[in-house]
């Protein structure tokens, strides 16, 4: 378990991370997601007693990183895979860290072995791919067999099957009850990898919420487009709709058939009249939004049923 307690995290006057509070729990993935400089590593780092915070507090398993009685075997992580020194051979490096931790050889073979570089182990660090130095970063995360996991972008460099192994590890490793917390900036790998997700923006936490909420809130919903936009969201949140102005969203997107058999409407989009302003409608089907629309003398000029990429969701989130 990993407790994140009102942190705050100033560098001069860089406000890294705000007043952010979260908990990654055991048993599942989180995903830990934010743009380029939203506060990720700064927050992993305060974990993992790098850092230290200006406030608040970040503790794992209930105590903070540094008074982890057997840190190796309590936590591992991967911050900068890059950062590893060239000259030595994976076996060599990860040796290194395992006598440093008290940890028998055998283990190093074990985790050169699950992390698919066991063929590689004898070679020089230098001459490693990056997606191999991400390999050997998560192997030694791995060593002390950890039951908590915090992983900085460690998709990053790793190819279409690196990124599908490592996706079936972390959802074993969860599944054995460890906890698990990556980061990233990529919303669709996220969404198919993490069972939670906490996303940042600018330090502060801007949403703490399951996988399948986000992907439920988002990734459907009406486009309607009105010349009587305000009236006709008014009456649509009566309804019990949630509205976001769709200027910009709706460019280029192909629209997706509705359900006719249920809206009892066609909702191919409506091209013919001048555009008003638009409106995302979720919580409500197109036949519901149009059926308001004429109950509420609200002309439209286009509706569709729609779908939001998970990414335009990200940018949505994040604005
Ligand atoms: N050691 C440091 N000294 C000064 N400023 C820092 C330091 N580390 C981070 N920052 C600043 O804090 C902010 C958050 O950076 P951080 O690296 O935590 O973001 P991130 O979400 O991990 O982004 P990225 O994906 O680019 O690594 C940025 O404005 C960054 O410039």
């Amino acid at each position: 378990m990993i407790e994140v307690t009102d942190l705050t995290k100033l560098y001069g006057s860089t406000r890294a991370v705000s007043g952010l509070t979260f908990r990654v729990k055991p048993g599942q993935v989180t995903g830990f997601l934010g743009h380029n400089g939203a506060g990720k590593s700064t927050t992993m780092r305060l974990i993992l007693g790098l850092h230290t915070p200006t406030a608040g507090k970040a503790l794992i398993n209930g105590v903070r990183k540094q008074e982890l009685r057997d840190p190796m075997r309590e936590v591992g992580a991967m911050l900068d895979a890059a950062e590893v020194q060239g000259g030595r051979s994976a076996f060599a490096h990860l040796q290194a860290l395992a006598y440093a931790g008290g940890i028998g050889r055998r283990r190093v073979v074990a985790v050169l072995e699950e992390v698919g570089l066991a063929g590689a182990a004898r070679k020089r660090i230098a001459g490693f791919s990056q997606g191999m130095r991400q390999r050997l970063g998560i192997a030694a995360a791995l060593l002390g067999d950890p039951g908590v996991l915090i992983l900085d972008e460690p998709v990053n460099g790793l190819d279409p099957d690196g990124i599908r192994w490592l996706r079936t590890l972390l959802r074993s490793l969860a599944a054995e009850g460890r906890t698990v917390l990556l980061s990233s900036h990529l919303m669709t790998e996220m969404s198919l990898t993490a069972d939670r997700l906490i996303i940042i923006g600018r330090g502060r936490l801007i949403e703490d919420t399951t996988t399948a909420d986000l992907l439920a809130r988002f990734q459907s919903g009406v486009l309607v487009r009105s010349p009587h936009a305000a009236r006709l969201s008014r009456a649509l949140e009566a309804a019990g709709a949630t509205i976001r102005p769709a200027e910009g969203a709706d460019a280029g997107e192909e629209p997706v058939p509705g359900r006719p058999a249920e809206a009892g409407v066609d909702v191919r989009p409506i091209r013919d009249v001048g555009a008003g302003a638009g409106l995302l409608v979720t919580g409500l089907t197109a036949a519901a939004v149009g059926d308001i629309a004429l109950a509420n003398g609200c002309g439209v000029h286009e509706l569709v049923s729609r779908r939001t990429s998970l990414e335009e969701a990200f940018m949505e989130i994040t604005r």
